[in-house]
C-alpha cells in the first residue's frame, strides 16, 4: 500500500489534484473535509495534510509520496528523496526592505532585524553571506512587520510582487526559487515499484502539456516541403489515403509553444486539413 500525501486546502490543492487526475489517479473525494481519499488503484490511497506538514509526514514514513512546495521542504530540511518538479507553484522567497529604506544589499542588513516565516532558509542564506542578522519568526503577514517597528528586512514568498508593492516594500535579493515538487520516503523507494510507476505517470503528462499533436492532409508532392518545417522530434508519421491515392496524411508531435507558426508555415508548404490536438500523457 502506498500513501499520497497531498495538500487538503490552500493554493496548491486545486492543481495538484489536477495533475493526479491527468496522470490517471484520480482524488476519489466523498467529502472535503475528510482525511483520506482513494483513487482508482486499490493500492494507494490519499492522506490529505498541510502543505508545510508534508516533507516531515513523508520523511517520518506517515505518507511514503508527498506533494508540496520546495520551499516548505528546505525549510524542515526533511530527509526525503525529491524526485520531481512539478512546474507549478512557482514562487520565490525575497529579501525584501521598505521601499525608502537605504539597505540595497544583504550585507547591509548586519545587525538588524529580519522577519519571516522561514527562519532556518533565512538563517542559512544569511551565515552564506557571514552577515549575522537577529531573525524574527513570525507565521504571517510578515510584509507588516518593517512598518510597525518590528523588522527592517523581511524574507517573504513573492510571486506577482503584488502583497509587496501593496505593502511599499522592495525586494533586494532573491533568496530562494521555488515551485511543487514529487517527494518519497527513503525507505518506501526501497520496498515498491510502485513509487516509480507514479513517478513516471506524472512526469508524463508534465511531458505532454508542453507538446501537441498535429494531423493533416498533404498532396504527395508538397511531401517533401511539409517535412521541412516540422521540426526534427520523432516523425513526422506518413499514411496513403485510401480514398484519394495522390494525397498522404501526416501526423507529428510538435512544441505548443511553435504552433502558431508552424501550422502557418504548413498551410505554406501545402498541408490542408490541419488539425491541432492536445496530447494527455507521453511516455519515452
Ligand atoms: N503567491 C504565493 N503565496 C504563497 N505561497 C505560494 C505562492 N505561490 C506559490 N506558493 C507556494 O505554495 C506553498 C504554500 O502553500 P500553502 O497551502 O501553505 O499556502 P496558502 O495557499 O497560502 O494557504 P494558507 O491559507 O494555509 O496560507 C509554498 O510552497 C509556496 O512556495
Ligand atoms: O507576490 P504575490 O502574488 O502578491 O504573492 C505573495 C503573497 O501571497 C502569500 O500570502 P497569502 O495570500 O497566502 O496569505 P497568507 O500570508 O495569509 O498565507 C504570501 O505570503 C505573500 O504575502
Ligand atoms: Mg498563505
Amino acid at each position: 500500500m502506498i500513501r499520497i500525501a497531498i495538500p487538503n486546502k490552500g493554493r496548491l490543492h486545486d492543481p495538484t489534484v489536477s495533475l493526479l487526475r491527468e496522470a490517471g489517479l484520480p482524488v476519489l473525494e466523498g467529502s472535503t473535509r475528510k482525511l483520506f481519499a482513494k483513487t482508482t488503484d486499490p493500492e494507494i490511497t490519499y492522506l490529505f495534510a498541510r502543505a508545510a506538514d508534508i516533507p516531515e509526514y513523508v520523511q517520518d514514513g506517515a505518507a511514503d509520496v508527498g506533494i508540496t512546495g520546495l520551499d516548505l521542504i528546505n525549510e524542515t530540511d526533511a530527509k526525503v528523496e525529491v524526485l520531481l518538479d512539478l512546474k507549478f507553484g512557482a514562487a520565490n522567497l525575497v529579501l525584501a526592505v521598505p521601499e525608502d529604506s537605504p539597505i540595497s544589499s544583504a550585507e547591509q542588513l548586519e545587525g538588524m532585524r529580519v522577519a519571516t516565516v522561514f527562519p532556518n532558509i533565512t538563517r542559512k542564506y544569511f551565515d552564506n553571506a557571514g552577515v549575522k542578522i537577529e531573525i524574527i519568526r513570525v507565521s504571517g503577514a510578515c510584509e507588516m512587520t518593517p512598518h510597525v517597528g518590528i523588522a527592517d528586512a523581511i524574507v517573504d514568498i513573492s510571486s506577482s510582487g503584488t502583497t509587496l508593492v501593496t505593502n511599499h516594500l522592495k525586494m533586494i535579493e532573491k533568496v530562494f526559487s521555488s515551485s511543487v515538487y514529487l517527494i518519497a520516503n527513503r525507505k518506501s523507494m526501497q520496498k515498491d515499484g510502485k513509487i516509480e510507476q507514479i513517478k513516471t505517470a506524472v512526469e508524463s503528462v508534465l511531458r505532454a502539456k508542453g507538446k501537441r499533436y498535429l494531423m493533416m492532409n498533404v498532396p504527395a508532392e508538397y511531401l517533401e516541403q511539409v517535412k521541412k518545417v516540422l521540426p526534427g522530434l520523432a516523425g513526422p508519421t506518413v499514411m496513403k489515403v485510401e480514398s484519394d491515392e495522390s494525397m498522404l496524411a501526416v501526423h507529428a508531435v510538435v512544441g505548443s509553444d511553435t504552433i502558431f507558426a508552424t501550422v502557418g508555415e504548413l498551410k505554406a508548404a501545402g498541408a490542408r486539413d490541419i488539425l491541432v490536438v492536445p496530447i494527455e500523457r507521453m511516455m519515452p
